[in-house]
């Protein structure tokens, strides 16, 4: 369906009912709020899942007086918003509109840039993909599904602004203030338990969201949780660069070793696999073990590389001896945690949120430790008003 023509008039009409809370000019033209619906309200293949059609579409069908659909296929809702930002994309050069300030980071895709907007101050972070490394549908892919989940406090916030140069592609973002995980996380030293878990609590929210919008995120890592303050009391998920709806076929190693399922790990070059959350929720594991110990749990989840055997041998056991050394800087409950969302068959693994039902207990055996040597809990886990007390958590962990 041709959307052209009066789409740009009825979108600015739209905007004008819709707040931009970080009061940057906005591309026009460019959706700005969207969502997609919830995959799990529907027993329907994930294809046919229901869409809640986004805000701005629906105020721009309004003002044109056109039909509201109630629902709409996730894929197809994705292409169609890719298509149109693809028509309505300015062209122009960085320069003219932001004063850049320094680099925020740089990965695999581009570089973030702190810019500044020239007539209005305001400080973002700009995402540049180089043209020649960069396929336009690529990038607006990842930049429209940034946008869908711009809707969830649990994620960068992008803002409707987005643009081509001559040799880039280029979106924005709020800006993170305290960087990512990496910058926090020292070889070796794990982060106290309040902030694991503050982490822990957040990034199982923001993975549930996606997940029930059918999104796997597949880049999982220290690099893309970004931070608004360095106790973590506010963090969200970035990089949707490899972001896919579930059930698209992926290839072997396409996303971090480390963090990589055995699943994945097992795959010949020729192969492919259904995407599924649960390659999310393996991920998200192995960043846990990290934040708690400052180190990886192995090189790569397959049978030749030696701690990962040792942890399969745990977790393929029938009665749970004790377990391999690394996994013992946590305590009995948080290595139960593990061995769910580790759990090496990919069915049979915990969906991220059950990470929730861990929080108030101890997590870490250290920890532990000091509080026994304090005469308090004699090894036992704790009552969970004392242990939110304890870790300086209120009834929300955050
Ligand atoms: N909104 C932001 N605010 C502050 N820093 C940011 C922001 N977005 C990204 N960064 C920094 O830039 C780094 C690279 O960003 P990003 O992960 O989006 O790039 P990438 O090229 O997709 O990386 P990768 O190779 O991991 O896929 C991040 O690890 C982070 O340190």
């Amino acid at each position: 369906m041709d959307r052209g023509g009066d789409w740009g008039q009825a979108h600015r009409r739209a905007q004008l009912l819709l707040c931009n809370p970080c009061g940057v000019r906005e591309a026009p033209g460019l959706p700005t709020r969207v969502t997609l619906g919830d995959a799990r309200s529907s027993r329907r293949p994930w294809r046919h899942r229901p869409v809640t059609m986004s805000t701005t579409e629906h105020w721009a069908r309004a003002a044109r007086g056109m039909e509201l659909p109630e629902v709409e296929d996730n894929a197809e809702f994705l292409e169609r918003l890719m298509e149109v930002t693809s028509r309505r994309l300015p062209q122009l050069e960085l320069q003219d509109q932001y004063n850049i300030i320094k680099e925020l980071g740089s990965g695999t895709y581009g570089n973030v840039l702190l810019a500044e907007h020239r007539e209005r101050g305001t400080a973002l972070a700009l995402k540049l993909m180089p043209k020649e490394r960069t396929e336009r549908r690529e990038f607006l892919r990842e930049y429209c599904i940034a946008l869908c989940l711009s809707a969830h406090a649990g994620f960068l916030r992008t803002l409707p602004v987005a643009f081509e140069s001559p040799t880039h592609f280029a979106f924005a973002q709020e800006l993170a203030p305290a960087g990512d995980l990496c910058a926090i996380v020292h070889d070796g030293e794990g982060l106290p338990e309040a902030q694991v878990k503050r982490c822990a609590a957040q990034l199982a929210e923001a993975l549930d969201f996606m997940h029930g919008k059918a999104l796997v995120h597949r880049d999982i890592k220290l690099d893309n949780v970004l931070l608004f303050d360095c106790e973590c009391r506010r963090v969200k998920l970035g990089d949707f660069g490899l972001t896919r709806l579930e059930g698209t076929p992926v290839c072997a190693m396409s996303g971090t070793l480390p963090y990589a399922p055995p699943e994945l790990c097992l795959l010949e070059a020729s192969e492919t696999l259904e995407l599924d959350a649960s390659l999310d929720v393996w991920a998200f594991g192995v960043l846990l073990f990290c934040l708690g110990t400052g180190c990886f749990p192995w090189d790569v989840a397959a049978s030749a590389d030696p701690q990962f055997e040792e942890f399969g041998a745990w977790q393929n056991s029938t009665v749970p001896g004790e377990a391999p050394a690394p996994w013992r800087a946590f305590s009995a409950a948080a290595q139960e945690m593990f061995r769910r969302l580790l759990t090496l068959d990919p069915n049979r693994r915990s969906p991220a949120i059950e990470v929730h039902k861990y929080l108030p207990l101890v997590w870490l055996a250290s920890r532990r430790r000091e509080l026994d040597g304090a005469g308090g809990l004699g090894g036992q886990w704790p009552s969970q008003s004392l242990a939110r007390e304890q870790h300086g958590l209120g009834p929300d962990f955050v």
